[in-house]
């Protein structure tokens, strides 16, 4: 694979000024009601279009996604996290295959600091002497790899509707994120953010997650009730000027879906990709452990990225996915 200069795409030079706190305001993201899906597929589509061209970020209702399901899968990601550290480390992630787990060694851009978290992600044709055995996580492989079958299922309705509307194929998409290919690498992420003693300021340079847009072209976030700190600071500020950030507020049911710059580049910048943090908890508010799990659909490595005005050359994932993410780790343990 060709190696690109760290920081080449356009938005990654943009992306190292977005990291201050900013201005908290109070927005409310876009709900979309899915239930019905084939026989509103119509109208559902007009409000995943509007929300996806205005602000990039919207939430799920009746997705069809079991809430018991969604606990299951958050219970797994616990007991995950809960085995020792050593226990831990024979899963290392696997650089630039998105595959293992990884301990605060994500460094963003936007702010140079370590991200306040340990990850494990996912990746189906990555997975060899990476998953805990039934005496250290019982049910852990079975239970994650039927909840990545279920978010990749409605990731890709979601993406049909953009295709269509896009003047692609409805299943233009499902193709371009073929599971069964050994390029497949859409990844799911099961996300533990540290937990901090209670009424301390942490608000001085350390992020939970620090500003960034995703690379991949839609994901599919998962939050707990009453785990809050994710926020989305919509559009472009002009230079120099305080970015405007708004909470997404967490609850069990929804899921909360964000368009990343993959799909702005196949839509001819269409459909807009957000910058989003996760921010700690402030003096008083709940600082304990926060779990969350994101679904990645990231085209196949092999596929072709061109919009249908050909705005832009075309790119392949791979290549397009290699200049993110050599950006997004600094250094690994
Ligand atoms: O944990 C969250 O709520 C968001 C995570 C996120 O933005 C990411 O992993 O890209
Ligand atoms: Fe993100």
């Amino acid at each position: 694979m060709t190696q690109v200069p760290e920081y080449e795409l356009e938005e990654l030079r943009a992306e190292t000024t977005f990291g201050a706190m900013g201005r908290e305001v109070d927005k409310p993201i876009p709900l979309i009601d899915c239930s019905d899906f084939e026989a509103r597929r119509a109208a559902i589509t007009e409000q995943l279009w509007q929300a996806a061209t205005e602000v990039g970020f919207f939430q799920l209702t009746h997705h069809g996604i079991d809430t018991a399901v969604i606990r299951e899968a958050f219970a797994q990601a616990e007991a995950f996290f809960a085995l020792a550290e050593e226990e831990k480390a024979r899963f290392p992630l696997q650089k630039g295959l998105n595959a293992g787990w990884e301990f605060m060694s994500q460094v963003r851009p936007s702010t140079g600091t370590v991200d306040q978290k340990e990850s494990y992600q996912i990746t189906l044709p990555h997975m060899a002497g990476l998953w805990p055995n039934q005496a250290q996580v019982p049910e852990f492989q079975r239970q994650i790899l039927d909840f990545e079958y279920r978010a990749w299922r409605l990731g890709m309705d979601v993406l049909s509707c953009f295709a269509e509307r896009l003047g692609f194929p409805r299943d233009f998409f499902a193709q371009a994120h073929d599971r069964a290919q050994p390029d497949y690498q859409s990844t799911l992420r099961l996300l533990h953010y540290l937990p901090l003693p209670e009424d301390k300021d942490y608000n001085d340079g350390l992020w939970r997650a620090s500003a960034h847009t995703d690379f991949d072209c839609l994901t599919m976030v998962f939050q707990r009730t009453g785990q809050g700190g994710l926020q989305v600071s919509p559009g472009k500020a002009p230079a120099g000027a305080e970015r405007e950030w708004a909470s997404v507020i967490p609850e069990d049911g929804l899921i909360t879906c964000n368009i990343g710059d993959m799909l702005t580049r196949w839509s001819d910048d269409q459909l807009k990709s957000t910058l989003h943090r996760v921010r700690m908890p402030k003096p008083g508010e709940y600082a304990g452990s926060r779990y969350s799990m994101a679904f990645f659909c990231q085209a196949n490595k092999t596929v072709s990225i061109q919009g249908p005005g050909g705005k832009y050359p075309p790119i392949t994932a791979a290549d397009f996915l290699q200049q993110r993410i050599q950006a997004n780790y600094a250094a690994m343990k």
